[in-house]
């Protein structure tokens, strides 16, 4: 085990989970992340599903309440669930808002200061943390899935998207996928990408759906009782973009259902199924 320390580890349907700090190179502070490693792990490499967490998560949050480690020790899934920030980085307003700075990464490299030397969770998902998965777990290589909420949903949208390839499945709950247009987006790319809206662009799904360069179906479930769905979220227009380029989305309204992990949990087995059918079949 290279690099990494143990914070805690727990028995779960057979299987640990763990949860290490590490330092990271690309956001130059410590981190931790939560690790799932199921029964099958102990016999063969597995296919890995990364987690991403929304705004004022830890790693812990989607650990404890998701409900994740029942399915992933059915599949034989390693699941893979980051902080959503870089922390305690003693930058000036780090913590002045909860939806920007400290649990608000937003999954992208700041360009801008005083985020631009910690702020770059783009490529710490992309690059830093899967060489520390694959350096430390036995996972198979390029067996790899992404989903997340809201936050997070939209950055496993927007990753699988830029990155073509990387990914063999893709989900999200309820995400923020019209970035450019609504509040918590605006506010995040206007500091950490500047006032030049064509470089938010680069992060944004309705604009990168556009030019996809592959056809990987996304699984999306939005709560029609969500209290974010009109003003921060807006999976329609998302799923319009997607009609437009005929790209494969399964846009799900669940009855009743809010934001929180309630409803992440009552369909986290759909999402695994949904995973499952593309990184353990063959
Ligand atoms: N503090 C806010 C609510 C914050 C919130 O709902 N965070 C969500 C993600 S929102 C989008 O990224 C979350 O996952 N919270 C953690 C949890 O365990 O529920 C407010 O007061 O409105």
């Amino acid at each position: 085990m290279t690099n990494l320390t143990l914070v805690s580890r727990n028995r779960s349907f057979g299987g640990w989970q763990f949860v290490y700090r590490h330092y990271s190179a690309v956001l130059n502070c410590e981190m931790n992340f939560g690790v799932y490693l199921p029964p099958q792990a102990e016999k063969q490499p597995c296919p890995t599903l990364y987690w991403l967490s929304g705004l004022t998560c830890t790693e812990q949050n989607f650990i404890n309440k998701a409900g994740s480690q029942q399915f992933a020790a059915e599949y034989g899934l390693i699941v893979v669930a980051p902080d959503t920030s870089p922390r305690g980085c003693n930058i000036p307003g780090e913590d002045d808002s909860w939806d920007l700075g400290t649990g608000a990464g937003f999954y992208l490299n700041a360009t801008q200061m005083p985020w631009a030397k910690h702020y770059r969770m783009y490529d710490y998902v992309v690059s830093e943390l899967p060489e520390v998965i694959s350096a430390n777990f036995s996972v198979v290589p390029g067996v790899q899935g992404i989903f997340g909420h809201s936050m997070g949903g939209y950055g496993a949208i927007a990753i699988a998207l830029k990155n073509p390839g990387m990914f063999k499945s893709v989900s999200a709950f309820a995400p923020i996928v019209n970035p450019c247009q609504v509040p918590w987006g605006q506010k995040a790319f206007q500091n950490y990408l500047g006032d030049n809206q064509s470089d938010w662009l680069a992060y944004d799904p309705i604009h990168l759906v556009k030019s996809a360069q592959e056809r990987l179906p996304i699984l999306i479930d939005q709560g029609d009782a969500d209290q974010f769905l009109g003003e921060q979220l807006q999976p329609d227009v998302f799923a319009q973009a997607c009609a437009e380029v005929n790209y494969p989305i399964s846009l799900r309204k669940q009855a009743g259902y809010d934001h929180s992990y309630y409803f992440i949990a009552s369909f986290m087995g759909d999402h695994f199924a949904h995973h499952a059918a593309a990184l353990t079949k063959g």
